[in-house]
């Protein structure tokens, strides 16, 4: 985990560091040039006021101390899941002061312990969070405090009580309603194209489902702000590296550069799991399947066949249109040439576009939202 900062004109594709550390996938550059080659339309991400830079950052400093407390002691049934840099932990602070508080009382929040040994680079680890604790917008999820002691490193962001897609997608038995996975998509995209769209653009890099978290109105918000320049190749080249990354772009694994649309063929991959409800990749598939995308991308373009590629549980949710829509605009976002992707802001349009076609369907065929939304994931309810 960590971010990469470099500096380049904003003509897309925009070239970034070749690290190829997981650590890094979280990349800011800074836009030289500002708007060189950009649709006008690409800036409404970051103006349309839903998005702001703050100021100043709010995030608070924590000590190891208080997020012990506000985790009673990192409890075990208290943890929420492990990801390959650290635990994260529900834990318990004051909403207006943000000071520990005991835990069920106050505001909810997740706080992410570090496995120090991944962290390499630690001499930014404030500036890189004061810059990302300035980023606020709906979409993405609030860092709202860090602690750094010792070998302590900690990060606490705002609580996401419904999990992640893939949690909703993978991991359990019920079919995740059609109508709910676009939404999703589509505050994902926000958030992405608020990042692309930033003066000082924004590359997310390890764009995947585990990464969209989604709060109690199934908004989707991309977590993980803030795991930042933490752990550079440059930094340790003893660093493991991660070839194979499932839903890296090509021009990322063959020659290391990172693009603003690198980030878009990650979503593409992702509207593809969302599409068929499989993993976009799976060593268990027969042979020739393993990769999704490899699999099914001679289905996408075809009116006749993307409609047998959609996942057979959310049967009727949607129109033909829809998946013939869904099916261009996946194939568009994974072009194999970064240049011919789309920029995020027009894959949201289309995303819009495919959400309001869809209201053709009767909400009798239609499962039920609510009584799904009652359920969370089990390790989410306490
Ligand atoms: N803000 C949050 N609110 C609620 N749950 C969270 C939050 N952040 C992370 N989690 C949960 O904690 C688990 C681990 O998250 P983490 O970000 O460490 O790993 P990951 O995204 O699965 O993988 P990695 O960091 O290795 O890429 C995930 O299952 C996620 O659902």
């Amino acid at each position: 985990m960590g971010l990469c900062v470099s500096y380049f004109s904003s003509s897309s594709p925009s070239k970034m560091t070749n690290n190829r550390s997981r650590a890094d996938f979280l990349s800011t550059t800074e836009t030289t040039n500002s708007n060189v080659g950009r649709p006008n339309q690409f800036l409404r991400a970051a103006s349309d006021g839903s998005g702001q830079i703050l100021e100043s950052t709010n995030v608070k400093l924590y000590s190891f101390l208080d997020l012990k407390t506000a985790t009673m002691n990192f409890k075990p049934d208290l943890m929420l899941g492990q990801g390959g840099f650290g635990e994260v932990y529900r834990g318990w602070i004051d909403a207006k002061t943000l000071a520990p508080s005991i835990a069920g009382s106050g505001m909810t929040v997740a706080v992410k312990r570090l496995n120090s040994e991944n962290v390499h680079d630690l001499e930014d680890w404030q500036s890189v969070v004061n810059v990302l604790g300035r980023l606020s917008h709906p979409n993405l999820v609030k860092l709202l405090g860090h602690c750094r002691e010792g070998k302590e490193l900690l990060l606490v962001y705002e609580f996401m009580p419904k999990g992640s897609l893939s949690d909703h997608l993978f991991q359990r038995t019920e079919p995740f309603p059609w109508d709910l996975r676009i939404k999703i998509m589509i505050g994902a995209a926000r958030g992405l194209a608020f990042l692309h769209g930033l003066q000082r653009t924004v590359i997310y890099r390890e764009f995947n489902p585990s990464k969209i978290l989604i709060d109690s109105n199934y908004e989707a918000k991309i977590s993980d702000l803030g795991q930042a320049k933490l752990g550079s190749l440059q930094a340790n080249p003893q660093v493991t590296v991660r070839i194979m990354d499932k839903y890296a772009a090509p021009e990322y694994l063959a020659t290391g550069h990172l693009y603003v649309k690198s980030d878009v063929y990650g979503f593409g991959l992702v509207l593809l799991e969302i599409m068929t409800g499989l993993r976009v990749y799976d060593p268990k598939r027969p042979e020739g399947q393993e990769s999704l995308l490899n699999w099914l991308r001679p289905k996408l373009s075809s009116k006749d066949k993307v409609k047998h590629i959609m996942d057979k549980g959310i049967k009727g949710q949607y129109s033909s249109k829809v998946a013939t829509e869904m099916g261009r605009i996946t194939l568009s976002c994974t072009e194999p040439d970064p240049k011919k992707r789309p920029h995020m802001m027009e894959v949201l349009d289309v995303l819009e576009h495919i959400q309001r076609i869809n209201l053709v369907i009767p909400s009798s065929s239609k499962p039920d939202i609510a009584s799904y939304s009652h359920s969370s994931p089990r390790h989410y309810q306490y």
